[in-house]
């Protein structure tokens, strides 16, 4: 007798995967490996920027005083008495009417209060000794990049949880941290289920097809910042899945199925659940494509069901194993960003369950953001998710949505996440 699924709605699938999140350990790696990796520490600037005040041009460091009468027509002669480049102090103070010869990112010499562009001086040469003439005057502190302007010793300038992006490379150097606290990569495991599945190597023949799924979550799984190990692709044959998924459990975090989640006669993914005594959260989703995706648990560990079908198999993953990376990552917006724009082109097939199009987005001419759906919309599509940028969220019911209405996009490729992005997904846009 077929076991009747219930769907539960997309929030609430998330809520009860959450659940189960836990938190990620801390590793060290090298500074120029940390690109990616999320900082498992604060950065605390333990110094000001800049360090010391300095010039921002090359040119001369002077005394503002000594130029309050110059102008136009009324020059004011200033003695060189030596140059400073950037990486050495000057040794000698600055008196009256003197200067020194200056280079961007030297510091400011002792005695002097402001520089002046090399470019707005004139060199004279008397008896073998070098004069400049300035014809206007300087305000103390005028062209000076002081101490602190930057930043200030004590502030926090990236907290734990971020993305190392660049700029938080450049801030890791700043600041000497050669070895950077990051936070450990979840391992996801990988298993590809299917008797009609060759390998990416393998020719094609009557019937088969190529397992493109477990590559596909595995480069998904890196885009949400895990590390992905692939299994294997298995043969419909119960017993044998039973005991690699089982074996599997023991050396991964948490492990990801795809295919045998439905309810033919070799989907066998249900029962092994039930047979390992694993705890399943759903089996059924109020959402199109991946209605079928189902999650069990064992302990501390999540079994994703994700569907065969390679469209239901992205969006499952998604918004159902990226969020549980992220946290375990530490952020704080594990899910995918959600931000609005128009509906680029009709979509008029109704559904009772909230769709996920695969699209892209584009800005238009007004600046306006765009989001199309990228082709062929079946769940068992994979030609579209090559252009696929963002999900159009567009929420069951008997209508279909027009060209130019507001609809919710969810952003795929993104580091600044969402705290929860299901709280006001609305059942249609005017
Ligand atoms: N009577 C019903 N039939 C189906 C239902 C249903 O509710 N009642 N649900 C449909 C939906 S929706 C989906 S989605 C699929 C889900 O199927 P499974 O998750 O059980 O996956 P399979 O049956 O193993 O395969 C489905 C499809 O995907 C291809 N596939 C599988 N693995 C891969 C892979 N690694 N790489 C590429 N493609 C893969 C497979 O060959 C099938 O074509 O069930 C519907 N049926
Ligand atoms: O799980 Mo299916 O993908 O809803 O079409
Ligand atoms: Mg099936």
């Amino acid at each position: 007798m077929l076991e009747k699924r219930n769907p539960i709605p997309v929030s609430r699938a998330v809520s009860l995967v959450m659940e189960a999140a836990g938190t990620g350990t801390v590793e060290t790696v090298s500074i120029l490996a940390s690109h990616g990796r999320v900082l498992a520490k604060d950065i605390i600037a333990d110094h000001d920027i800049p360090l010391f005040d300095r010039s921002p041009y090359d040119g001369f460091a002077i005394r503002s005083i000594d130029t309050a009468d110059a102008r136009s027509g009324n020059g004011v002669t200033l003695e060189v008495i030596g140059e400073i480049g950037a990486g050495t102090v000057f040794p000698i103070k600055a008196g009256p009417f003197q200067t020194v010869r200056i280079m961007t990112g030297a510091p400011i010499p002792d005695g002097c209060d402001a520089v002046i562009m090399l470019e707005l001086t004139k060199e004279i040469t008397k008896d073998s000794q070098t004069f400049i003439e300035i014809k206007r005057s300087l305000k103390a502190g005028e062209n000076i990049s002081f101490q602190g302007e930057d930043t200030k010793k004590g502030t926090i300038l990236a907290q734990k949880g971020a993305y190392i992006n660049a700029g938080i490379t450049a801030l890791l150097a700043t600041f000497g941290s050669r070895d950077v606290p990051v936070v450990s990569k979840p391992v996801i495991g990988v298993l590809a289920t299917g008797s009609e599945l060759v390998e990416v190597e393998e020719p094609l023949e009557p019937g088969k097809i190529r397992n493109s799924n477990a590559y596909m979550i595995i480069a998904q799984i890196e885009r949400a910042g895990g590390r992905g190990v692939y299994l294997g692709k298995l043969n419909d044959d119960k017993e044998k899945c039973l005991e690699a998924v089982q074996n599997a459990l023991s050396d991964v975090d948490h492990l990801i199925t795809t295919g045998g989640v439905s309810v033919g006669d070799y989907d066998y993914l249900p029962e092994i659940y039930k047979e390992m005594g694993a705890e399943v959260l759903f089996n059924k989703v109020a959402m199109r494509p991946g209605s079928v995706t189902t999650v069990a648990r064992m302990g501390k560990k999540l079994l994703f069901g994700l569907s065969g079908n390679p469209s239901a198999c992205y969006v499952g993953f998604e918004l159902f194993v990226r969020p549980i990376v992220r946290s375990t990552l530490l952020s704080e917006r594990p899910h995918l960003r959600k931000v609005k724009g128009v509906l680029g082109e009709d979509f008029t097939k109704a559904n009772p369950f909230t769709r996920f199009v695969r699209g892209k987005i584009e800005i238009d001419d007004n600046g306006t953001l765009v989001a199309s759906p990228t082709g062929f919309n079946k769940s068992s599509a994979v030609s579209s998710l090559a252009d696929t940028d963002v999900f159009l969220v567009l929420p069951g019911g008997t209508r279909g949505y027009q060209k130019g209405m507001l609809v919710d996009i969810l952003l795929l490729d993104d580091q600044q996440g969402s705290e929860w992005p299901w709280g006001n997904i609305v059942p249609s846009y005017k």
